[in-house]
């Protein structure tokens, strides 16, 4: 293990701050260790940043695209080792964590035709001369990453900032610093110049010390609510810095009237215990009709539920779902449904923590019908499932829309004009009909409202908060125009 975990101006340096590690969530092993960048290491990635900017800024679109066509060639090239790299320290299979290198490569393309149609040159005729719509750089962003996709979202942050000419200093989560250091890699052997992306590890302090920094022009998170409102608060007073807000939902799914209970159950299972239940977009919220079809949906659900193969990243035959990223996280779930019990829910599958020292947990099933209007409005980032049984649909979609979170929602519907009357009521910034509500397309915007985000939605829309618009009215010659305004004499 190389103590040298940090990049700065194109320079891998060892840090000077307190000690931090990595560990195994599935194996119990440490994996990876250094010290976090000290105060003065991260005003040194600032500062390579922004003496990076000064030409970054004017190299030409077809450069950047080269240099991030070729990171994503490499990525396909080192898609094995990195895939495992991302299991190790998150714990999730690895036919997953596939899928997130596959998702970071083809973010390289989504994000050059963002570019050039969200933020590209429109150039319109005017009577004496042209119109232009440009867009510009805002100069050294920070960018901020999850740990539950430590190598897609904030991928997904840092493409698009460097088509559009931006710098960045990245500080991924903790909890996933490998990954961070395998991708920087990357773009180093793709010969990004130095000090365009530096990378610097370290706890929540390293984060503060970043966010706050005056030299930053903006700043791309992705993470909790908590986290993303301590930020915006930072960010008060400060019109002129960019922040892009990507955070947590409470996310409801309502069944009603379907003729397949199987897949009906199947998009119930993928929308709620996927990656463990670490994804933003899970279903958090269960809404089944009472009566008969509600009950042979719930006793299929119980019972997939409970065949559910949870299991070591890299078992030959792949469980459906990993390790929790940490023992803590595991523990945080067997409190969260404690909590909701002691509440007055009624537990339908146990979520059990198997092996407290890992982050393996079974996932769980609790009825919270007769707590709904009094349970706390959480998001609970693990594999726990809330069921809510209704009678009326327009009373179920009150209480799917009574959060201050808005990411997804979905109905699992065969009447069209049930989810137009869903759609036209329902408040998220995802809304899906007969789908599982997580597996968003990067090739659409991806964001919330609420406290799921601040109206700067990421994916499609990335390329958005990455620049700002410059309109300009142009002409070859100073001229004088046909007519004068009234009052003036030549
Ligand atoms: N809307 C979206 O696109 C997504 C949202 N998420 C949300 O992310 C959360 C899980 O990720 P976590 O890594 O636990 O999020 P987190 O909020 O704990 O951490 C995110 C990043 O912020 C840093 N950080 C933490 N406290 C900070 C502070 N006070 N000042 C500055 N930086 C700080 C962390 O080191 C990390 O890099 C969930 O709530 C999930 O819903 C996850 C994926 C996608
Ligand atoms: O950012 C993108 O390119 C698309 C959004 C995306 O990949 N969403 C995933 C994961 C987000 C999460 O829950 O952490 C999803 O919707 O499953």
């Amino acid at each position: 293990m190389s103590e040298q975990i940090h990049y700065i101006g194109g320079q891998w340096v060892a840090g000077e701050g307190h000690g931090v590690n990595s560990v195994d969530p599935a194996k119990k092993q440490e994996i990876w260790k250094g010290s976090a960048a000290s105060s003065a290491q991260v005003d040194a990635a600032v500062a390579a940043a922004r003496n990076a900017f000064q030409s970054w800024q004017h190299v030409s679109f077809d450069e950047r695209v080269a240099i991030v066509e070729k990171f994503a060639a490499l990525l396909g090239e080192h898609k094995a080792r990195l895939a495992k790299v991302i299991a190790m320290e998150t714990g999730k299979p690895e036919w997953e964590t596939a899928t997130e290198v596959g998702a970071m490569m083809g973010k390289a393309a989504i994000s050059i035709k963002a570019y050039n149609e969200r933020t590209g040159t429109v150039e319109n005729a005017m009577p004496l001369g042209k119109a232009f719509i440009r867009h510009k750089p805002h100069g050294v962003v920070a960018v901020f990453g999850p740990y539950n996709f430590p190598g897609h979202l904030p991928n997904g942050h840092i493409i698009p900032a460097l088509l559009a000419g931006n710098t960045v200093v990245f500080k991924p989560s903790d909890l996933t610093p490998m990954v961070a250091e395998e991708t920087v890699k990357l773009w180093q052997e793709a010969g990004l110049p130095a000090g365009v992306v530096n990378l610097i590890q370290g706890h929540v302090e390293t984060g503060k010390a970043l966010a706050s920094h005056n030299g930053i022009d903006g700043l791309f998170f992705t993470g909790s609510s908590r986290t993303g409102k301590l930020l915006h608060e930072q960010f008060a007073g400060h019109p002129g810095k960019i922040l892009a807000l990507e955070m947590g939902g409470n996310n409801p799914l309502i069944v009603k009237d379907v003729a397949d209970i199987d897949a009906a159950v199947h998009d119930i299972v993928q929308s709620a215990f996927i990656t463990s239940g670490q994804r933003c977009t899970c279903a958090r919220k269960l809404f089944l009709q009472n009566g008969t079809q509600g009950d042979a949906i719930l006793a299929r659900l119980i019972e997939v539920t409970r065949n559910i193969s949870v299991g070591h990243y890299d078992a030959a035959e792949q469980p459906f779902m990993g390790a929790m990223v940490s023992a803590q996280a595991a523990g945080m779930m067997v409190q969260a449904q404690q909590q909701l019990l002691d509440l007055g829910a009624t537990s339908l599958v146990e979520l059990t923590h198997t092996d407290t020292d890992s982050g393996f947990v079974t996932p769980g099933i609790v009825d919270v019908t007769s707590i709904i209007d009094t349970m706390p409005d959480e998001e609970h980032f693990g594999p726990l499932l809330k069921v809510v049984r209704y009678d009326d649909f327009d009373v179920a979609i009150d209480h799917a829309n009574n959060t201050s979170f808005g990411l997804s929602a979905g109905l699992l519907a065969d009447s069209e004009a049930d989810y137009q009357h869903f759609f036209s009521r329902i408040r998220a910034g995802i809304v899906n009909w007969n789908r599982p509500i997580t597996g968003a397309s990067s090739a659409a915007p991806f964001g919330g409202i609420g406290d799921s985000g601040n109206h700067r939605a990421s994916a499609y829309y990335a390329a958005d908060y990455c620049a700002y618009p410059v309109a300009s009215v142009e002409l070859e010659k100073v001229a004088m125009p046909g007519t004068l305004s009234p009052g003036l004499k030549f």
